[in-house]
């Protein structure tokens, strides 16, 4: 097991908000970060008007194996060299929370947060499996979703459960300005520029 020793306090504690700000949470493996990763920041910063976006490096994605995972530390640091735009903030606070799982993240993050407007971020690749994950209706039925689209996975939401499930509650994306204001449950599917890379294709080619 990892230990905090090699993390500075500040990627183990929640980011600093004030009143009002709208934040998105974008997270993630990254093992590697990679430049797909940097347009999803972007497409959301933009299309959803955030002040923010935190860049959530998970201590482990609950559905993945951890087998060449990269030390969180690593991965950390790789994503700062990626998040140029200064209302990104790369974060591993879940770390300290010893959690992974999104339900029991995004609930503390609302807790300690309730005058801040939040949106979860995710591919959508994730709306695939987005009914795996623990909790899966608690998360729609409590924070704005923001998918994006990916090569491969456009198609998804028509047949996604989550799609399926929550499709009374489909955002048109011309209104995502408006999604992070929005009583949950709400989610939209955003399109635009998309880019075909994936931290396996870079493992991959790195031999590992
Ligand atoms: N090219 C991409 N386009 C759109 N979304 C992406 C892209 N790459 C990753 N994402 C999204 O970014 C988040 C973090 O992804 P992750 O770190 O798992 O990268 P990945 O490339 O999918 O990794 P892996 O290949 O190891 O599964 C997820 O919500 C994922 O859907
Ligand atoms: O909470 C869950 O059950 C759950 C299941 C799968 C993935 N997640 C989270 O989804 C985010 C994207 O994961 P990944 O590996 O696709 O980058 C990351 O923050 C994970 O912790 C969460």
């Amino acid at each position: 097991m990892e230990t905090e020793a090699a993390l500075s306090d500040r990627y183990l504690t929640m980011p600093h908000t004030e009143r009002g700000m709208v934040i998105g949470l974008f997270g993630g493996s990254f093992n590697p970060p990679h430049e797909g990763h940097k347009l999803v920041a972007e497409i959301a910063l933009k299309r959803l008007g955030l002040d923010r976006l935190w860049w959530m490096v998970t201590p482990g994605n609950p559905l993945k194996s951890h087998n060449g995972l990269a030390p969180l530390a690593e991965r950390i640091a790789a994503c700062e060299q990626m998040a140029t735009d200064p209302r990104i903030q790369v974060t591993a606070f879940e770390k300290r929370m010893n959690n992974s799982y999104t339900a029991e993240t995004l609930a503390a993050v609302k807790a300690r947060n309730p005058d801040c407007h939040f949106v979860w971020i995710m591919g959508a690749d994730n709306l695939k499996s987005f009914h795996r994950w623990q909790k899966w209706q608690e998360i729609a039925a409590t924070y704005p979703i923001a998918v994006i689209d990916r090569p491969g996975s456009t198609l998804a939401y028509l047949s996604s459960k989550m799609a399926k499930t929550f499709d009374y509650a489909r955002v048109d994306e011309q209104e995502a300005r408006a999604l992070p204001f929005r009583k949950a449950p709400a989610w939209t599917f955003i399109h635009g520029p998309r880019s075909t890379l994936s931290s396996t294709l870079i493992r991959e080619k790195n031999g590992k």
